[in-house]
């Protein structure tokens, strides 16, 4: 006798509702990921079919609309958080690096090997150009393991200004937080808030710290100069998605999208100690000791260390995700002041804990979202797939 279908009800808790039973959770996870789903479809569909909604039926076109109203909301939320940042960080005038004019003094960010072997060219434009050619990719770049690269950077001085005006940040945003919030004030209240968000995210990013200069060289003429030369196979991305049409793949890619932080590291028995004396303001630079191992929201990362005489904290790169062959692999990295790290975003990486000293890195995730991820089907993307299984075919249609 044929068994008769199971009636599921369908679940109602909205899956972005922070307020989730435990028994709730598995069931908001499948609904967040038919809410992703649903949207990319229906985006997909809505950019490559005329009329493509008319195959829908309303009641599930009424679940798009209100999947896209509640991803609107949480975008705008998100927008307003970072406007009031910026509006907190804007203040922020006791670092030393703002306007600082890299051009002329270029002599003064870069390592000395590196201005060796990399030639500057400081054009009609006004701007500064490293000119990465064979010499300069031969000379400088150690190969570590497979698509991992290490190289002089930044010289001592820089390194140290940085982390000087990285400290002089956290002390701006810790001393604004420890402001009482006058009473009733609703804005008043919206920024301390808006504080303690900042202090929540345990990074640094360049760009709220008037850094975006140094942002945007890293990205342009360090990151993107190398990786159009030795990373060309990982911008195309082993993924049976990605365009096989040669035109496409003659295309010179270049990374367009960057987030730069400072991320800080002490020994655990310091958090302990920091956690007990507040008087130090600095502490909020060092809210780790640690790093799990991960991959990054990137095609390619730059991983900078600004400081010295730390011990533990060494880079553990277990090899490319997707990749069986490798993750097994451990390789260890003693990370130098001044001396980068180059790898694609997708090499499982963690770090060591630091025993002694401060640790103080800064970290570039460089994304390609015009080329790259125009190719590659979202649904492969965010599963970092690579097999031939992709419902949207071996061509992204
Ligand atoms: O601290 C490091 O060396 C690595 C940091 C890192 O992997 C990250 O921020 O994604
Ligand atoms: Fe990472």
């Amino acid at each position: 006798m044929a068994k008769k279908p199971e009636i599921v009800n369908e679940p109602t808790i909205s899956p972005y509702s922070s307020k989730k039973t435990e028994n709730a959770q598995n069931t908001s996870k499948v609904i967040k990921n038919e809410v992703l789903s649903t949207q990319l479809h229906g985006l997909f569909g809505l950019d490559h079919y005329p009329n493509y909604l008319l195959r829908w039926n309303i009641a599930d076109i009424n679940k798009l609309e209100n999947y896209f109203h509640q991803t609107l909301a949480l975008i705008s939320k998100q927008k307003q958080q970072l406007m009031s940042i910026y509006e907190i960080t804007n203040e922020f005038k006791e670092g030393i690096l703002h306007k600082f004019d890299y051009v002329r003094n270029f002599e003064k960010v870069f390592h000395p090997k590196f201005l060796e072997n990399v030639d500057i060219d400081i054009k009609g434009d006004g701007k500064l150009y490293c000119n990465w050619n064979f010499n300069a990719i031969s000379e400088l770049l150690v190969e570590e393991i497979e698509h991992v690269y290490s190289f002089p950077l930044l010289c001592k001085e820089f390194c140290e200004q940085i982390v000087y005006h990285g400290k002089q940040f956290v002390t701006f945003i810790q001393n604004l937080s420890e402001k009482k919030e006058k009473e009733g004030e609703e804005k008043e209240k919206e920024k301390k808030q808006n504080t303690e968000l900042l202090l929540s995210l345990k990074r640094c990013v360049l760009d709220w710290m008037s850094l975006h200069w140094l942002n945007d060289l890293l990205l342009n003429e360090i990151v993107n100069g190398i990786a159009t030369k030795i990373y060309q196979s990982e911008l195309y991305y082993n993924c049976k998605c990605v365009s096989t049409d040669p035109s496409v793949k003659s295309q010179i890619r270049k990374l367009n999208w960057r987030h730069g932080y400072l991320i800080g590291y002490r020994s655990k028995e310091e958090l302990l100690k920091q956690q007990q004396i507040t008087t130090s303001s600095d502490n909020l630079l060092f809210l780790r000791s640690e790093l799990i191992p991960h991959t990054d929201d990137s095609e390619i990362t730059l991983n900078i260390c600004l400081t010295k005489n730390f011990e533990g904290g060494k880079l553990i790169l277990h090899g490319l995700r997707n990749n069986s062959a490798s993750t097994e692999d451990i390789y260890e990295i003693i990370c130098q002041q001044g001396y980068a790290i180059i790898h694609p975003g997708r090499l499982l990486h963690q770090v060591t804990p630091v025993t002694k000293g401060e640790r103080i890195m800064l970290i570039v995730w460089c994304r390609d979202t015009v080329n790259l991820r125009n190719q590659v089907c979202p649904c492969c993307w965010i599963n970092r797939r690579s097999d031939t299984n992709c419902i949207a075919g071996d061509q992204w249609n």
